[in-house]
């Protein structure tokens, strides 16, 4: 262990030393190529090094579709608006020509959806075109503009191949199936790079130095193919198969899943091969995160409804009020059924207005919970909801689970970040029945899992439960006992009970379920107003081994709020009232390297909070403090595997702080602070509190791994600054501490 990390370090620092210019990532053209290797010559190659083309499933209409069928689009649609950057189509010309297809660029300034789609006779949407779109996406610099350039795309495929739409979201996504359903690619490196020299006649250990140089095997694919001479090209790839045989592949494996890999390659053009490899990699490295499609699509949809009175490029300044309504209700749909299989074909179906009542939520689909706000005391929950009737429950360390029961009995579980997490918990599943109480047929309750010690009947530490196995759970050799603490009821036999108050709710869950000593518990609970009896409650909570309340609503403002960080829930910790209220999470982007006993490993890190509006990293602090030895081992391993060569686009921080090595926002961390200041270096909630300046965290202090929580969970700038505009310092005087401002040192 010892050893790997101290090599680890080594190689590293050695780079890190003598720094050299980060990779760049090559322009491909048709001219590129790589060096040969002096034993292959690509276009003399022997018969045995010679790809034998075995061409996919060509769609039948591709096959029978002659040029001269084609009819002849008027001459007065001639799209008077289109610059020369773009390649006119299908206006004067029969059909789309190779070279409309090499110069699809739905960035440009003049792109028609329509017009520029230039597979508008076969209906069916070339690879090479989504190919394109995350080609000039991945040039592109602005996150505005790089949604601006997918929703064109998408926008062309509703009005042309709208069956493509969803293979078309999934593919930009890297995704195969709902998120939730956990189908994954990653096709293993060594076995693309086996079918990539299969299929060009390069030896592996070309291919390998290469991607070690380029640091990406999509581009060493691309330019594999482009020194390619192939005897007959194999037909075109379009979307839709590509998608299907990524599924396929995603659910075989051995020689079978290679032959595949290797058919689909061979069929790559230019840049598509960049892209497919990538997606079986599981990187395609166009950084488009689920809010940005949510938006893109929303966007395309708008467009489209105005595709006759409206250039494309003007369509977001007229129509700004229409696309802020549609993404609101695309992106509230989403939170109540986070698939696209039900969302696409609603949206290209029906009003978006009635979206939210065409996708309702339904057992096996996971929700997104509703989340509280933190307060720092009994006085700020009594200020905050006056006379409006409440009640306590205490608030159990463990992790967020959405138990679902569909009509056919089977059981889901959900953690708080709508991953899957039904294998971990099998024990749940078997003793589910034991639950019921009456006819209930099906139900989502919303609880949490802790970890429970059988014998003194007692709730342990969520340490304890994170000790336990994830994946491939057998029953029989479980040893983290757990006891699941009901709070909520979301659904139940059919009927969702969203939009119903918390005592209704509660009056149901009473009704269908029961408790049972050690698995099924009701969340303790008080329904009090009273000032004293909610002081008493919160000391008895931490007795009983809780972290203090939660603190909701009864009858007014009561209603369950999907994906909501709700002012109806206030967390009430007893922990750290003090200053802050409650603990951030963060996530880690950059390692320093340790000094002195922390030598061979990091010493500190560089932390930031998640910008939602602009889908940006902002750093917060750095951190040295809360770490054990072996915390740091453990640290610095896990992370030593997600060094990347430079900052991402998307981290904002200020040059003083370049750490020794950057990471990839792979994991989040609970932090405790002090306090939290303004600050002239760090750029958590830049431009919230004041315009130059961001917030730091004083004294901020490790606490654990948030293993349920992605980086895009993680404390939002929106949160900071509500955290820093709360602290009684700043409500008092509003004046900053900036001078007060300390740097952790590492030792
Ligand atoms: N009675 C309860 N009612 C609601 N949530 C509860 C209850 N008991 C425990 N919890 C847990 O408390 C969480 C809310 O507080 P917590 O500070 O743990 O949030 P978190 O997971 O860190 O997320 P965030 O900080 O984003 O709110 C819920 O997500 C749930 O997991
Ligand atoms: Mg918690
Ligand atoms: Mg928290």
């Amino acid at each position: 262990m010892q050893k790997s990390i101290t090599s680890f370090f080594k190689k590293k620092s050695d780079a890190t030393d003598s720094p050299s210019p980060p990779k760049k990532v090559p322009k491909i053209d048709a001219k590129t190529e790589l060096p040969d290797e002096p034993h292959i010559k690509s276009e003399s190659a022997s018969p045995e090094t010679k790809p034998k083309v075995e061409p996919m499933s060509v769609d039948s209409e591709e096959k029978t579709s002659p040029v001269k069928n084609v009819k002849k689009e008027p001459k007065d649609t001639v799209d008077k608006t289109t610059d020369k950057k773009v390649t006119t189509i299908g206006l004067n010309s029969t059909s789309a020509s190779k070279e409309d297809a090499e110069n699809y660029d739905p960035s440009a300034d003049s792109y028609h959806p329509l017009k520029n789609a230039y597979w508008k006779d076969k209906k069916v949407t070339p690879y090479l075109a989504l190919a394109r779109t995350f080609q000039v996406i991945e040039e592109t610099k602005g996150r505005l503009k790089m949604i601006d350039t997918l929703s064109n795309f998408f926008c062309s495929v509703m009005l042309v191949s709208p069956e493509d739409l969803v293979p078309s979201v999934y593919l930009s996504i890297n995704q195969l199936a709902p998120a939730y359903e956990g189908l994954e690619l990653g096709v293993a490196e060594t076995t693309l790079m086996k079918a990539i020299c299969k299929a060009t006649g390069r030896n592996l250990a070309h291919i390998k130095s290469q991607t070690q140089l380029i640091g990406d095997l999509g581009i060493v694919a691309e330019q594999s193919r482009v020194s390619q001479r192939m005897m007959f090209q194999p037909a075109p790839l379009n979307v839709r198969d590509v998608f299907r045989k990524l599924r396929e592949i995603a659910k075989i494996s051995g020689q079978s899943k290679m032959d595949l890999v290797y058919n689909m390659f061979v069929a790559c053009r230019l840049s598509e091969a960049r892209f497919f490899i990538r997606s079986l990699i599981g990187k395609l490295r166009i950084g488009i995160a689920e809010q940005s499609l949510l938006t893109a699509l929303a966007i395309g949809l708008v467009k489209k409804n105005h595709i006759d009175d409206c250039k494309a490029s003007k369509v977001a300044e007229v129509y700004k009020d229409e696309i802020a309504d549609t993404t609101l209700l695309l992106k509230t749909a989403y939170c109540q059924c986070p698939n696209y299989d039900i969302i696409i074909p609603a949206i290209l179906k029906y009003d978006i207005k009635e979206l939210q009542e065409r996708c309702p939520m339904h057992p096996g689909m996971p929700l997104r919970p509703m989340l509280a706000q933190p307060t720092k005391g009994v006085h700020e929950v009594f200020e905050r909801f006056g006379g409006m009737q409440i009640t306590c429950e205490w608030k159990y360390d463990g992790e967020r689970a959405q138990i679902h029961r569909n009509e056919k009995g089977e059981i889901s579980i959900f953690s708080r970040n709508s991953e899957n997490n039904t294998a971990k918990y099998p024990d749940l599943i078997a003793r589910s029945t034991g639950l019921l109480k009456g006819d209930v047929k099906s139900y989502i309750i919303d609880s949490e899992i802790v970890a429970w010690d059988v014998e003194r009947k007692q709730i342990l530490p969520f340490q304890v439960l994170s000790t336990r196995k994830r994946k491939n759970v057998d029953i029989e050799e479980i040893k983290v006992q757990v006891c699941v603490y009901i709070f909520d009821l979301l659904y139940i036999n059919g009927t969702a009970l969203v939009t119903k108050n918390l005592s209704e709710r509660r009056k149901l869950m009473l009704e269908h379920f029961q408790e049972v000593e050690g698995e099924w518990k009701f969340a303790t609970a008080l329904d009090t107003n009273d000032i004293d009896e909610v002081q008493q409650f919160l000391e008895e909570s931490i007795k009983g081994n809780c972290e203090g309340l939660m603190v909701k609503t009864l009858d007014e403002e009561a209603t369950y709020e999907i994906a909501k960080r709700s002012r109806n829930w206030l967390k009430l910790k007893k922990d750290y009232l003090s200053n802050v209220g409650d603990s951030l999470d963060l996530v880690v982007i950059g390692g320093y390297k340790g000094k002195g006993r922390r030598t061979g490993t990091y010493g500190g890190f560089l932390l930031a909070c998640y910008d939602t509006e602009n889908e940006e990293y902002q750093s917060i602090c750095k951190i040295g403090t809360g770490f054990t030895d072996e915390d740091l081992q453990t640290h610095s391993e896990f992370l030593g595997k997600h060094v990347t060569s430079a900052a991402k686009s998307y981290y904002r921080y200020d040059p003083s702080l370049e750490p020794d090595h950057w990471f990839e926002p792979v994991q989040v961390w609970e932090v405790k602070c002090a306090d939290l200041s303004l600050s002239p270096i760090h750029r958590a909630a830049i431009g919230i509190v004041d315009g130059e300046r961001g917030i730091s965290l004083r004294f901020p202090r490790f606490i654990r791994i948030r293993d349920d929580k992605n980086s895009e969970n993680a404390t939002d700038a929106n949160q900071v600054a509500h955290m820093y505009q709360s602290q009684d310092q700043v409500k008092n005087n509003q004046k900053s501490s900036t001078q007060m401002e300390m740097e952790d040192e590492f030792y």
